[in-house]
């Protein structure tokens, strides 16, 4: 993740919304539109009220391309199944502190493994839940909907979060932002600090993913100039 540093703002397509029936030829298209990274959404059916995939598809994944990976676990035991993002290739690990409300030491073990580690709110979680961790991170993932589903309306309540956590941040750390980011949305990210996208359906119901990135990564450069 730290070569991603000096590219930012970074757009992260989120796989769930992708075609897992052409899951090779939806890949190529991302990289072909300049994706820098893949967004991994874990979801185990019991953190959330919903199930998507886990380190077994994603080690599959893998073998179809050099683009970094962000898993974002959703799920109620990381502690006990980060090593297998960890071998599955991940770059990037993130937990919720909903699932880990003392996460210190498992973001030191992510690291140790050669991982980043971030740490990831939900919309009803204040701030000061992962303010003494926040410099053990290299990334913060603002949710900005309840997880568990993609297509969801963005919550502005998130906007205060990026902002006040900008604040707490280092220039070497993502602050990335996460639900219903789409054109009329990621330009107030972006005045708020975000400078990491994960975009699912803003990207994945449009025919043209080049047209999609370039539309979102333009949109942030015109409320940001
Ligand atoms: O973590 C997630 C859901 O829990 C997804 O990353 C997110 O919802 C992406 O989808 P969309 O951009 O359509 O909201
Ligand atoms: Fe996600």
């Amino acid at each position: 993740m730290k070569s991603l540093l000096g590219k930012r703002p970074l757009i992260a397509p989120s796989m769930l919304k992708c075609d897992f029936a052409n899951l090779h030829t939806d890949i190529a298209r991302l990289e072909a539109a300049n994706a820098p990274l893949l967004h991994m959404d874990v979801m185990d059916g019991h953190f959330v009220p919903n199930l998507s995939y886990g380190a077994l598809v994603i080690e599959k994944i893998r073998k179809c391309t050099d683009l970094p990976f962000d898993a974002h676990l959703m799920i109620s035991d990381p502690e006990k199944y980060y090593q297998d993002y960890v071998n599955a290739g991940c770059d990037a690990i993130t937990i919720h502190i909903e699932a880990v409300p003392e996460p210190g030491e498992l973001l030191e073990k992510i690291r140790a493994s050669g991982c980043s580690p971030g740490l990831v709110l939900n919309p009803d979680t204040p701030v000061e839940a992962i303010k003494p961790w926040i410099s053990a991170c290299d990334l913060v993932l603002v949710m900005s909907v309840n997880p568990g589903f993609g297509g969801q309306k963005f919550m502005p309540v998130a906007l205060d979060k990026l902002s006040a956590i900008k604040e707490l941040l280092r220039d070497d750390q993502f602050l990335s932002i996460d639900g219903g980011v789409a054109l009329d949305t990621i330009g107030e990210c972006a005045q708020h600090g975000a400078n990491l996208f994960v975009c699912g359906s803003s990207i994945f119901d449009k025919d043209d993913y080049s047209e999609a990135v370039s539309g979102l990564l333009a949109e942030i450069n015109i409320k940001t100039r």
